[in-house]
């Protein structure tokens, strides 16, 4: 069977009047990979995510294979589509494990009865390496747990289109490696569509299929981790001087120099230490 397909046409979206996405369009999103957007501050990054989620008002077209998502329900949308958000979840009297199992239960295809839906809940917590926690409340949890926990219960539902919004940011380095690692396996293995918002390029360079990079609202540059992180797109769009080499273990690392204005010329920065 073909994997899933996610077509975005002329996507505009934002807030009230202000319109922070105008006439977008991307080739096709396919499953199996995944698919980083990266991009500086208020790029749009999140208002594209939660578009494809359905939370934000949106014109044009998002079509997942034949749906066309931006006609469906909050019920229609939620049945195919998963939205980790960038802000950890509240600190509630529920345990990770009522917490997982409350978001399966509530999709509209959640679980058929209480005993598939728990053992669904205890996998997911297994392979996120944190079957732990599971009886621990969520008001008694770390940032990184609450993050962790955060992922579990968008990965339970089992989406045809997982969107992570900085699924890493409150982990340390080992679990940062461990999510990046399970997400691209997941995408592979259930060949699901993952779009995932990243801030550390070396991360998207080492675990993305493909890297969108957004800049005030539109797309500045598309393709393999290696076409779509440049210094020019680094000099352009983040403004910053920066190398990109291959390590000895073929990953792309990004050495940044320094910061450069607004006009694209060198800030002051400070002096290496002298040898
Ligand atoms: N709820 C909102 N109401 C009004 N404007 C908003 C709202 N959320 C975001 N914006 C504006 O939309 C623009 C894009 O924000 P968005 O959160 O999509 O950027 P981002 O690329 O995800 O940024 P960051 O990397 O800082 O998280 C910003 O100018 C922001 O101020």
């Amino acid at each position: 069977m073909a994997p899933p397909a996610l077509r975005i046409e002329g996507l505009s979206a934002g807030y009230g009047r202000r319109r922070v996405i105008s006439d977008l369009s991307l080739p096709a999103i396919e499953g199996g990979g995944v698919t980083a957007l990266i991009g500086p501050n208020a790029a749009g990054k999140t208002t594209l995510l939660r578009s494809l989620a359905g939370l934000v008002p949106a014109r044009g077209s998002i079509r997942l294979d034949e749906v066309e998502l931006t006609r469906l329900s909050v019920a229609g949308h939620s049945a195919r589509v998963a939205y980790m958000p960038q802000a950890l979840p509240q600190r509630v009297a529920l345990t990770v494990l009522e917490a997982t199992l409350s978001a399966l239960m509530s999709s509209p295809d959640g679980a058929s009865d209480v005993a598939e839906a728990q053992s669904r809940a205890l996998r997911a917590l297994e392979r996120l390496g944190i079957s732990d926690l599971a009886m621990r409340g969520l008001d008694e949890l770390s940032g990184g747990q609450r993050q962790l926990a955060s992922l579990a219960q968008s990965i339970v539902r089992e989406p045809t289109v997982l969107l992570l919004d900085e699924p890493t940011s409150a982990l340390d380095i080992h679990h940062q490696l461990r999510v990046m690692q399970f997400v691209r396996e997941l995408a592979e293995e259930r060949g699901i569509i993952v779009v995932i918002v990243l801030h550390d390029i070396a991360q998207a360079a080492r675990y993305a299929t493909r890297v969108v990079v957004m800049k005030q609202g539109a797309v500045a540059a598309d393709g393999p981790p290696d076409a779509a992180i440049t210094p020019a797109m680094l000099a352009d769009v983040y403004k910053v001087a920066a190398r990109v080499e291959r390590c000895s273990h073929g990953f792309l690392q990004i050495m940044v120099d320094r910061a450069l204005d607004e006009a694209g010329v060198q800030a002051r920065s400070v002096a290496p230490p002298s040898t």
